[in-house]
């Protein structure tokens, strides 16, 4: 059976109502205009670091503010939980990937304070057998480094990454393995000019998906 790793923010989460809840918080304090939710997903996808290096830029707050809101905005990031869901289809999808004997990891940007907590609050950690977050190694994706470690995490067989953004297009095709693009999540870029082996908009097509991949 297959290593199936997934990327969470907008893959398998929309974090981005409390992702951009921390960031106004952040922004009335400076005295600057609120960020839209369609800003907090385009600025999502590459680590805390940088979406704080995009919100400032954003709204014209100097390169010297960056450590204290970095700070800032990590301090609030393990509780901001409450706005996040699940995305349709998704327990569904691993339910019936599990059952059929794959085993599932997750390899994110996001730190490992946030993603743990966001995890158990909705239930989701068990799923995983392997987990790399965006502080877990030096490297962060597009950097392939986490994608290899966690498909090692899951031993041997198959391996088929899930992701939704640019970043993660990149890191499956510098870790040469087959990716499924999701096309509801943060992605900025038309699809047919991301690196992808299938794209889908609904997880309940995702099972058929990987079966495809597997045939071939
Ligand atoms: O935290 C981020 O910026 C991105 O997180 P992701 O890798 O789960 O999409
Ligand atoms: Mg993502």
């Amino acid at each position: 059976m297959a290593r199936i790793v997934f990327d969470l923010d907008g893959t398998l989460i929309d974090s981005a109502p409390d992702i951009q809840a921390i960031a106004n918080r952040l922004l009335a304090r400076e005295g600057a205009a609120q960020i839209t939710l369609r800003e907090t997903r385009g600025f999502i996808g590459n680590g805390a670091a940088v979406f704080v290096a995009r919100m400032r830029a954003a709204r014209g707050l100097p390169d010297s503010a960056q450590a204290r809101l970095h700070a800032d905005f990590v301090a609030a990031y393990e509780s901001a939980v409450t706005l996040t869901v699940i995305y349709p289809g998704v327990c569904a999808a691993l339910d019936v990937l599990q059952s059929q004997g794959n085993s599932l990891g997750l390899c994110t940007n996001k730190p490992e304070g946030p993603t743990l907590a966001v995890l158990n609050h909705l239930g989701l950690t068990d799923r995983f057998a392997t987990i790399l977050c965006g502080d877990s190694l030096p490297q962060n994706k597009p950097d392939p480094a986490p994608l290899h470690a966690a498909f090692a995490g899951l031993g041997k067989g198959p391996a088929i990454y899930v992701g939704d953004s640019e970043v993660d297009a990149e890191t499956a095709q510098r870790a040469d393995v087959p990716f499924l693009l999701f096309t509801q999540g943060y992605r900025k870029t038309p699809v047919d000019q991301l690196y992808h082996t299938h794209a889908f908009d609904d997880f309940a097509h995702l099972p058929d998906l990987v079966a495809q991949v597997l045939v071939r």
